[in-house]
């Protein structure tokens, strides 16, 4: 069995490798990195650190790997697999469609009955491998897509692992979480499938997604986002503040009220379920960097995503929003110079005004109620913090007590 797997990053390498590879595929890792190309090509073989008290190691082997520029190997090698993942990031998925779209086409023309050929986007948010699907269908014409329904699915995943951003002497070592739960859904499946030993297939994903998404994704971007208001630069050191703690425990007891409307979940299980998920970020057997998980805020600070989603459909249900109103705040106040979504977000902020922002990047209309409320979150938060000192709030502070003063009778 052969899998091409986009993305040789962490996880990639920490994840999706070990689990296709253990349950007996050949995988060829689609990479960038020179280095790590050459290092898969020759040693057909990388280890893996759980980050657990005893430190334990596995290899995975049966691996090996391709650049991605070298596109007619890529594509020969789609052409011959069963089954493409991706772990490239999800606004990276337009740039690696074209490729995936010329295997596809190889594939077709080399048989009138192909071998059904499965391709999951494992990476964060819903609908990841239908949205791959659309920037794949771009490429091909529509004779070609019409004979790829056929033989090609898509389907929607889950996939949880906390693989943080790390370097090793060993470019192709990777530590990881001992936990892990790849969920996909079976009604996405076609033709007679191997099942991957490791995957969960289940009748619907949408609990499951909706479940991780909106508690692990959100817990921990909200401590990320809370943490770097007070300054801390690792998970760890956040999640060892009681006064985050309690406030990430908060956002996770409305995005879980939700869940259980909307899913019909037991409370007291749910309960257990965020607990342990805190537990998960605070692991003290690695650091994991608050710029990791709070990267790319204007992604998650976006409409389907795991802030704006679950306030929406709180207040929508009639439930307590507040928490996550904080964590939203917070968020837009994140500053990373190294991080270009950060960037944008604080220059659209500075030149339209924090209002637009939340109507056109968030998704949220002036009329909306929660409007009004992550503006006054948004102002009190900057007020709250104008003392850290390069933190920039100071300005932004300033003008608004100005702007209170001179708006009093
Ligand atoms: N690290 C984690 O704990 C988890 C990450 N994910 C998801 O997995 C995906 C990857 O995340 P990580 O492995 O952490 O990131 P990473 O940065 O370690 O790896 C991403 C890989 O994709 C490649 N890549 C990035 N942009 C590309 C482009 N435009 N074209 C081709 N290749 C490109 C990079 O070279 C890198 O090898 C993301 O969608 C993330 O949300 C999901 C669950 C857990
Ligand atoms: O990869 P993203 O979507 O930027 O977010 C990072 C998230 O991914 C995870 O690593 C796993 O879902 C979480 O730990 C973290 O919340």
């Amino acid at each position: 069995m052969k899998a091409v797997h986009f993305g040789a990053g962490n996880i990639g390498r920490g994840f999706i490798g070990p689990v296709l590879s253990r349950s007996g595929y050949k995988v060829c890792f689609v990479g960038r990195n020179k280095r790590k190309i050459a290092e898969l090509q020759k040693r057909g073989q990388y280890p893996v650190t759980l980050a657990n008290e005893n430190r334990d190691k596995f290899i995975v082997d049966n691996v090996t790997a391709i650049n991605l520029n070298d596109t007619e190997k890529v594509a020969e090698a789609i052409a011959d697999a069963e089954l493409v993942t991706t772990a490239v990031g999800v606004s990276a998925l337009k740039d690696i469609a074209g490729t995936i779209a010329r295997g596809i086409e190889l594939r077709l023309s080399r048989s009138s009955k192909p071998q059904p050929l499965h391709i999951i986007a494992c990476e964060n948010g819903i609908g990841g491998s239908q949205r791959l699907r659309k920037s794949v269908y771009r490429h091909l014409r529509p004779d070609v897509i019409k004979q790829a329904e056929r033989s090609v699915a898509f389907p929607n995943t889950m996939v949880d692992r906390i693989v943080p951003v790390q370097k090793h002497a060993d470019p192709l070592e990777v530590m990881v979480e001992p936990f892990s739960e790849w969920i996909v859904p079976r009604s996405g499946m076609i033709g007679d499938y191997n099942e991957i030993q490791g995957v969960r297939y289940v009748d619907s994903l949408d609990p499951y997604l909706e479940r991780k998404l909106f508690t692990v994704n959100t817990g921990h971007c909200s401590a990320a986002y809370f943490g770097y208001l007070e300054g801390y630069t690792t998970l760890q050191e956040a999640m060892a503040d009681p006064g985050i703690r309690a406030r990430v425990y908060g956002v996770l007891k409305e995005t879980g009220a939700m869940l259980v409307r909307l899913h019909g979940f037991d409370p007291s299980q749910h309960d257990k379920y965020i607990k342990k998920m805190m537990e998960r970020f605070a692991n003290r057997n690695f650091k994991d960097k608050v710029s990791r998980v709070a990267r790319s805020p204007l992604r998650k600070l976006s409409p389907n995503e795991r802030l704006i989603r679950p306030a929406l459909k709180a207040h929508e249900l009639g439930l307590e929003t507040s928490h996550l109103v904080s964590a939203i705040a917070s968020a837009l106040l994140y500053e990373n110079q190294d991080d270009p979504e950060a960037v944008s977000l604080q220059m659209a902020i500075r030149s339209s005004g924090i209002e637009q922002v939340l109507s056109e990047e968030l998704g949220i209309p002036a009329e909306h109620p929660l409007h009004s409320r992550i503006l006054e979150e948004y102002f009190n938060t900057c007020i709250q913090y104008k003392h850290k000192a390069g933190l920039g709030f100071e300005a932004i502070a300033d003008s608004l007590s100005k702007a209170a003063i001179s708006d009093s009778p």
